[in-house]
């Protein structure tokens, strides 16, 4: 058992901190809390906002914190209604009638506030928690990511836990609080994955890309279009295996996963997320397959084969987990499994295509300029290196802002641990010690009273200095991005590893095209496939 002083010991070894150099960027510290700037000013440039674009329209005079501070706390706006029925109708609504952004804003405007109760699926009978206050702005929403004040055990997933039969038994790192002495071990064993890998990401990634980017054009010439989604699905896989196993899931050998680890992994996914997502089934279906969870049984094949994948490619991280870190060998391996699988892999599922799809919504200006940017960077050399990397300040922003509109983990929970006070711009609320508390990234990341026209893609939203002063606000990874993960917090264990992988996708996209098409999204199973028309090689 680890004491906190150990916690802390364990930081300074690991030096996490080297990992910034990956692609985070470190900003001064503001001598305000972030809470008490968003609260003292009306927008971000000291300008009235934009509110026309803005889905919800916030009250007209935002009080000062003083002024709220001083102000009876409120009873929090919204109801569970009445047992069951009230569930069942909130499930209706999220599912079928509103779907989940108009669930919130419609509440918002009908309470005229961004802090709600409202019944988050699955809920009853079969799972017991339901009820939820929700966060919607960028100031209460600040209070998830303060341990001292909220609980994070088993929340990860939503406001249930699937069985841990999933997970070989084993409560692995995400579901686990700073609390109990086996998160800083199990954060600290995620850390050091990636930072003994760190030298091999920049070629790794060159060589899978540039294996996957062979494949869209050869299915380009034999049918006039490339799958964007099923082979960035592979070769990210790919990359992450050999870049922090040193194994390749496709080479043949002992227990190699051929072609199958991104089906394997998904079906894996699935019934642990089920309860909560839209899996893209007809639209009562859904409503009525949130209530039952799905049993491991049905995926235990699958899991199987990743285990055996990973027990016997990752030894040399096995090792490390149990002569640095104390931990059991076999709870290691699960971890790592869900660190590189779900973690890692199911992010960047939902996150490449994301990120195609809204640079191509923005128009060929933003391609020409993004191609510029990189090609520019990497001089004659033509090479991606680190600082090359980092002198690409476009494509930073443009991936911050798809981060802001389109966050790929869109809610996170926290229990609060003892009777406190939540503050959102206009009021002040009474929270009781056990109530569930969720954040929803997706409209507080659109919060019109810290960014102008919230609801507009800006690719240069988050350059210079007033953007760099935004990133305080960019919560996706249940942190500011102006912070790091640490052993002591909850915040995204590979926060700049995924900026990292991302701006590296971008860089090696356009060296070797210089444009690119995407046909009509198509939705399969809730998760959008992306498809090339056009994918313009390089003149
Ligand atoms: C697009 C990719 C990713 C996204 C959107 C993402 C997002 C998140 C979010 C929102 C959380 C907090 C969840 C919560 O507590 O409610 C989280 C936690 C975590 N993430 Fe990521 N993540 C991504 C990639 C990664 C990568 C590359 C790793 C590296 C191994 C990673 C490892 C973790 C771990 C270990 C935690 C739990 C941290 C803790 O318990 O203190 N994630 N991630």
């Amino acid at each position: 058992m680890a004491s906190s002083s150990a916690a802390s010991q364990l930081q300074s070894r690991l030096d996490f901190h080297q990992l910034s150099t990956l692609g985070g960027r470190k900003l001064a510290p503001a001598n305000q809390t972030s809470q008490s700037k968003a609260a003292g000013r009306s927008s971000a440039c000291g300008r009235p906002p934009n509110l026309i674009s803005s889905k919800y329209r916030p009250p007209k005079a935002t009080k000062t914190s003083s002024l709220i501070a001083s102000a009876p706390a409120q009873e929090i706006p919204g109801s569970y209604g009445p047992p069951l029925l009230g569930v069942w109708a909130d499930r209706l609504d999220y599912f079928v009638k509103q779907g989940a952004e108009e669930f919130f804003l419609s509440r918002m405007r009908r309470y005229n506030s961004t802090v709600i109760r409202v019944n988050m699926p699955p809920g009853p009978p079969l799972f017991p928690d339901s009820k939820t206050i929700m966060l919607l702005d960028q100031k209460s929403i600040r209070v998830l990511f303060d341990t001292s004040k909220v609980e994070k055990k088993d929340v990860f997933a939503g406001t249930y836990m699937p069985s841990t039969s999933f997970t070989g038994g084993f409560r692995v790192l995400p579901y686990v609080d700073p609390s109990e002495p086996k998160h800083a071990l199990l954060k600290g064993f995620c850390f050091k994955i990636l930072q003994s890998s760190g030298r091999k990401f920049i070629p790794e990634f060159h060589a899978t890309f540039t294996e996957g980017a062979s494949e869209w054009d050869a299915q380009l010439d034999a049918t006039g279009e490339a799958d964007f989604s099923s082979v960035s699905q592979s070769f990210t896989l790919r990359f992450l295996c050999r870049a922090m196993l040193d194994a390749d899931p496709i080479a043949p050998g002992p227990a190699s996963l051929g072609k199958e680890g991104p089906t394997l992994i998904q079906v894996w996914l699935a019934p642990q997320l089920a309860p909560q997502a839209s899996l893209g089934l007809p639209k009562l279906v859904e409503a009525i397959l949130h209530t039952v969870p799905l049993p491991f049984a049905l995926v235990s094949r699958q899991y199987n084969k990743l285990y055996e994948f990973f027990h016997t490619n990752g030894q040399h991280l096995l090792d490390i987990a149990v002569q640095e870190f104390g931990l059991d060998r076999t709870e290691a391996c699960h971890n790592l499994l869900f660190f590189i699988c779900f973690n890692t892999w199911g992010g960047f599922l939902i996150l490449l295509p994301t990120i195609f799809t809204a640079i191509s919504s923005a128009g060929i200006s933003l391609q020409k300029e993004l191609a510029e940017e990189v090609r520019s960077a990497v001089g004659k050399g033509g090479e991606v290196t680190m600082k090359a990397l980092q002198s690409m300040k476009l494509v930073h922003s443009t991936i911050y802002e798809v981060l802001r509109t389109a966050p790929p983990v869109p809610f996170q929970y926290g229990r609060v641990k003892e009777d406190m006070i939540v503050e959102s711009h206009d009021a002040a609320y009474k929270v009781k010690k056990g109530e569930l508390l969720g954040g929803y990234q997706k409209i507080a990341m659109k919060d019109p009273k810290v960014f102008e026209e919230p609801e507009t893609f800006r690719p240069r939203r988050f350059m210079g200095v007033e953007g760099e002063r935004l990133l305080q606000y960019l919560t996706w990874s249940n942190g500011p991005q102006t912070e790091d993960p640490t052993l002591g917090n909850k915040q995204c264990a590979g926060k700049d590893f995924v900026i990292l992988v991302t701006q590296m996708l971008i860089a090696e996209f356009y060296l070797r095209y210089d444009f690119f098409e995407l046909a009509p999204v198509e939705q399969s199973g809730g998760q959008a496939s992306v498809t090339f028309k056009v994918l313009k090689k390089r003149s």
